[in-house]
Parts: C-alpha cells; sequence; structure tokens
C-alpha cells in the first residue's frame, strides 16, 4: 500500500504538478520535456548553443502570435526572457513584488579566493553597500575630467601601444615587410593595461603591451578559468560534492591556472599597499583612482558602523583579501570585454577601407587629433574626452560592434524574490531562475532590421530617425541594466574610443589571416574561436 502512495505522490510531484498546476505551467516551453527536468536546457548549455537556441525558439513564438508575452519556460524552474518589459521586470525590479531579483550560485564561480566580489555578491542591499563605494569614480564625469586617467591613457597609448604595433610585425617600417600583428593579443593586452593602471596606478599595474611573453601566459590561464566555469555553476551540487570526496571534475592545469591567476593579483595588490604613494595627486598618472576609492570607502565603513555594517560579515571582517577580490574581478572583467570588442570592431573595419578612411576624416578633426607626423612626432597629443565622445562615427562603430557582437552575449540570470513576481501575464513564485540575453536583444527584426548585418549607420542620425535611434539604445543591452548594471561601462567607453582614434588617426588596417573571428563563440562570453585576429598596418601620411 505505501508503494501506491509513493506512486501517487511522485506522478503528481514529477508530472502533474510541473506540468499542469505550477504557476509556469501557462508559460511556454522551450521543448516539451522542461517541465519536468534540466536535462534539455542543460545539454543545450553544455553544447555551446543556447544563445542561438533560445533565439531561434523566442523567434517561432513571436511569430506565432497568439500567446507569445517575451516568456520561455526553459527548465522545471527556469525561464528566458526577451523584450524590454522582461527586462524591466527583471533587472530594475519593476512590476509586482518590486525589486528583490538576486543573483544565484550561478555566479559563486566569480567569488576569488572563496570572497564575494561585488559582481558576485548575492545579497541585493550588500551588493548596493558596496557599488556605492566606487560608483562615483566610475562615473562619465568624473572619467572624463579625471587627470590621472588622461595621463595614464597618455603613457599608455604614445609610450606602449603605438610602438607595440610596430615592434610586434603589424606597422611598416622603412625597409621591413610587414607580416601582421596578432590585434587581438594587442586589445587584450592594451585593455588590461588600461583597466589596472586605474585601479593600481601605472607602475603598478600590467605592462602587457610590452611583456608579450606575460600576456601570451595570462592569456591560456585566463582560457582554462573560463571554459571550465560552467560546470560549478550548472551541476553545483556534483562539483562540490566530487571535490569533497576528492575526485577532481577537471583537469589538475585549470586549478593551477586559476591558482595562478590569483597570486598574480594578490601580488598587484601586495606592491600597491606596501608602495609609499599618497593618495589622488592631481594629474600623477601612478594615483591608483580605485584602489583609494575602495579602500578608503571600506576603512570608513568601518569607522562609522563597524561590525554593525551590512558589509562586516563578507567585507570588513575579511578587508586584505576582500579587496583583493574586487579589484581582481575589475582587471579580468575589463580586459577581456574591451579586448574583445576592440578585435571585433578591427575585423569589421578591416573589412571596409571606405569606412576606415570616413572614420579618420572624423578623428583627424579633433583638436588636437591624435595623428602623430614627422613634424610632431614624439609629442603625445591628447584629445578632449568630451570631443571624443561626441564624434557619431566613431560612436555609431562602437555601438554597432557591441550589439552584433557582445562581449556578453549570453544569459545573465537572476533569482526572482522569495514573494513572487509578474513578468507580463505570468505569475511567477519566488526562486525562479530567468535571465535575458544581449543576444536576442540585439537581434529583434523590429528594432534592428537585418539584424546581422554589421551596420553602423543604424546609430547614425543622417541615416535614422531620432525615434529609431531612441528605440536602438533603450533595447542596447551589452552592459545590462538596472542596479547590477556594468559599474565599468564609462570606464569601457572612453578607453576603447581612445584605442580606436590612436590606431585609425594612424593607420589603415588590413585583415592578413581572419580564421574564426565569424565564430562567435555561444555562451555567457562570445569569444571568436581562434582567439586571433592578424592584420597588417598601413602607416597613413
Ligand atoms: C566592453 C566592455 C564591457 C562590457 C561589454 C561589459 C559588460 C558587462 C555586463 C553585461 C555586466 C553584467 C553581467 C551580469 O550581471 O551577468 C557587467 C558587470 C560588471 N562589469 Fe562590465 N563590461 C565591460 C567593461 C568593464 C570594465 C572596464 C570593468 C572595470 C571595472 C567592468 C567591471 C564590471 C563589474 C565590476 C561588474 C559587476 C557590476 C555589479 O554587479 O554591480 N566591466 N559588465
Amino acid at each position: 500500500m505505501p508503494g501506491k502512495w509513493v506512486s501517487v505522490y511522485a506522478l503528481y510531484t514529477l508530472i502533474l504538478y510541473p506540468a499542469y498546476l505550477s504557476p509556469l505551467a501557462s508559460i511556454p516551453n522551450a521543448h516539451w520535456s522542461v517541465p519536468f527536468s534540466r536535462f534539455w536546457i542543460l545539454k543545450v548549455r553544455f553544447e555551446r548553443r543556447e544563445n542561438a537556441t533560445l533565439a531561434a525558439v523566442h523567434e517561432r513564438l513571436r511569430k506565432g502570435g497568439k500567446g507569445y508575452h517575451g516568456v520561455v519556460r526553459t527548465g522545471p524552474a527556469e525561464l528566458s526572457v526577451d523584450g524590454l518589459e522582461g527586462v524591466r521586470v527583471v533587472y530594475s525590479g519593476g512590476g509586482r513584488g518590486g525589486g528583490g531579483w538576486g543573483k544565484g550560485v550561478w555566479y559563486g564561480v566569480f567569488d576569488n579566493y572563496g570572497v564575494p566580489c561585488m559582481f558576485s555578491s548575492k545579497n541585493t542591499a550588500e551588493h548596493s553597500a558596496r557599488k556605492r563605494l566606487i560608483s562615483h569614480v566610475y562615473s562619465k564625469s568624473f572619467i572624463q575630467s579625471s587627470e590621472v586617467a588622461r595621463a595614464q591613457a597618455k603613457e599608455i597609448l604614445y609610450h606602449r601601444l603605438l610602438p607595440a604595433l610596430i615592434n610586434e610585425g603589424g606597422a611598416d617600417v622603412q625597409g621591413r615587410e610587414p607580416h601582421g600583428v596578432d590585434m587581438y593579443s594587442i586589445f587584450m593586452a592594451a585593455a588590461m593595461d588600461f583597466i589596472a593602471a586605474y585601479v593600481f596606478g601605472i607602475d603598478y599595474g600590467t605592462n602587457l603591451l610590452k611583456d608579450k611573453g606575460y600576456r601570451d601566459h595570462l592569456l591560456e590561464m585566463y582560457k582554462a578559468r573560463n571554459d571550465y566555469g560552467i560546470y560549478d555553476q550548472e551541476l553545483t551540487w556534483l562539483t562540490g560534492f566530487c571535490r569533497k570526496i576528492g575526485i577532481p571534475f577537471c583537469p589538475g592545469w585549470v586549478d593551477d591556472a586559476n591558482r595562478e591567476l590569483g597570486e598574480w593579483c594578490k601580488r598587484l595588490c601586495a606592491a600597491k599597499a606596501e608602495s609609499s604613494e599618497s593618495s589622488g595627486v592631481t594629474g600623477n598618472d601612478n594615483s591608483c583612482v580605485v584602489w583609494n576609492a575602495l579602500v578608503s570607502g571600506l576603512e570608513k565603513e568601518a569607522e562609522a558602523n563597524g561590525k554593525d555594517s551590512i558589509l562586516y560579515p563578507t567585507t570588513l571582517s575579511n578587508m586584505r583579501l576582500s579587496v583583493t577580490s574586487e579589484l581582481f574581478d575589475h582587471v579580468l572583467a575589463g580586459q577581456e570585454t574591451s579586448g574583445l570588442t576592440l578585435s571585433y570592431l578591427s575585423w569589421r573595419l578591416s573589412q571596409s577601407p571606405q569606412l576606415q578612411a570616413e572614420l579618420r576624416t572624423e578623428l583627424l578633426g579633433l583638436t588636437p587629433n591624435m595623428q602623430s607626423t614627422n613634424s610632431n612626432a614624439g609629442v603625445a597629443r591628447m584629445p578632449d574626452p568630451k570631443q571624443l565622445d561626441s564624434l557619431p562615427l566613431l560612436h555609431a562603430v562602437l555601438m554597432e560592434t557591441l550589439r552584433l557582437h557582445s562581449p556578453i552575449p549570453g544569459p545573465q540570470p537572476r533569482e526572482s524574490p522569495r514573494q513572487g513576481s509578474q513578468i507580463g501575464p505570468y505569475t511567477v513564485p519566488g526562486g525562479v531562475r530567468v535571465a535575458a540575453m544581449a543576444y536576442t536583444l540585439h537581434r529583434d527584426e523590429d528594432v534592428f532590421p537585418d539584424p546581422e548585418k554589421w551596420d553602423p549607420t543604424r546609430w547614425l542620425s543622417s541615416h535614422a530617425g531620432d525615434e529609431e535611434i531612441k528605440m536602438r539604445n533603450r533595447q542596447f543591452w551589452a552592459f545590462s541594466s538596472g542596479g547590477r548594471m556594468c559599474i565599468g561601462s564609462n570606464f569601457a567607453m572612453q578607453e576603447m574610443k581612445l584605442i580606436v582614434a590612436a590606431i585609425y588617426s594612424n593607420y589603415t588596417t588590413h585583415i592578413v589571416d581572419d580564421e574564426g573571428m565569424a565564430q562567435q563563440s555561444d555562451g555567457y562570453t562570445g569569444r571568436p574561436k581562434k582567439e586571433r585576429l592578424y592584420v597588417r598596418l598601413e602607416k597613413v601620411v
């Protein structure tokens, strides 16, 4: 008899409830099996085809018309949302139930040294307290007027980036045939040098543009870290269990790479901590803007609230590692995203000499412009950041690259608040994993016609109406949105514009070997298949 009741209970909990009675049962399924099991979505994820698959599901349902409200069920307690309404509810706390959409265990892999950083912190209130400490130094007005950021950019662009293009064989040098430079590697290095300088000061940051050997090693280690994170994110219980009983679930070299990267950042922090540099010296490229803001913010918080602070358990009680964990995240988050965007931008521009010529004309209108000529050789000329930011074509090529080749195209999962929420007509109970993707938002044909085409004119008022451009800006999601939106977006935009301006004011680029660039990986981050891009640089005179 008990066997009968067990069967009834199993039938109810495994079949009837999830498929017919759960509040999620009225949401269209991405696959018939999703109410009962995660098997389908895990398979799609591990085969690295989640973005394209979910985009096709949303597209099919949208075209079907009736009954589609931008929400698709992807697992027993998982949803995928597409469209601005879902994004507003999940990422900006709109709709019934308001805020409280937090991050779940999925982001635990971004804890460094076992200590959370802002990016991985789960509790919304704690996250806001962390963000408040440093968000001012990442604001657009602060960055545009920062003499420190300007001095650091000048050093990196003129004394590292432009020389590296020549040294690494990409640029014409009299008497030498250029064989092409790996711009992917160069851009990764430039992005790291920029963010590391802003965090630690120029001397205590990195110099990967010069140190190609360590750059290659670092990129290899980073790759290992990225490729295996998915196991911990999706099979958390299994990987935890395997660790407990001593069974390795990923190759030893992955753990070694993670450990070495962690030690590398600890060394950067230790060197900074031991330095005698005083904070905030105007115009001194050795000022460590983010370090100063974070450390002084935490010290003030400790003084004001001590053990009562919301940051005490995870951060103030373990200051040194917490600071290291936070800054480690900034340098890694700031490197790959900007490096990928610049690589795709350069790849696209290299296919269009005409567009390069138009961009150069625009760049040479800067006062001063960044062209180095025989008469101004060796003079580092820095444009006004506001003027640089207002160049329409430069902005358009960057926005279009971030749209079509978003460095984070994949799902950004959040957990519905305990009290539940409402997305469109659907009631979503607490604890459901819900995610939107830049990949689908950026391919909405109504907003971006012919979405697979890289077309910067979509962003130009000379080619598109004001309302169209406004609509595109609203749908643009490369940096996410709401309280957990990218803190580095303004820094990234300025740094990338400076790098593009420095290169394209002086060179025309031609593709030598772009194998793999067209195959951007399908996952949380989108990297080109071969992780390299060889171009030849021709000096413009
Ligand atoms: C092209 C450049 C960049 C892109 C496209 C980008 C994109 C993003 C996205 C989509 C998120 C949200 C991810 C999620 O919630 O899963 C994010 C968060 C974040 N990004 Fe960026 N990012 C860029 C550059 C940077 C830079 C330069 C920094 C350096 C500080 C940075 C630091 C962060 C941090 C700390 C967060 C977590 C913010 C929070 O939780 O409040 N990013 N970024």
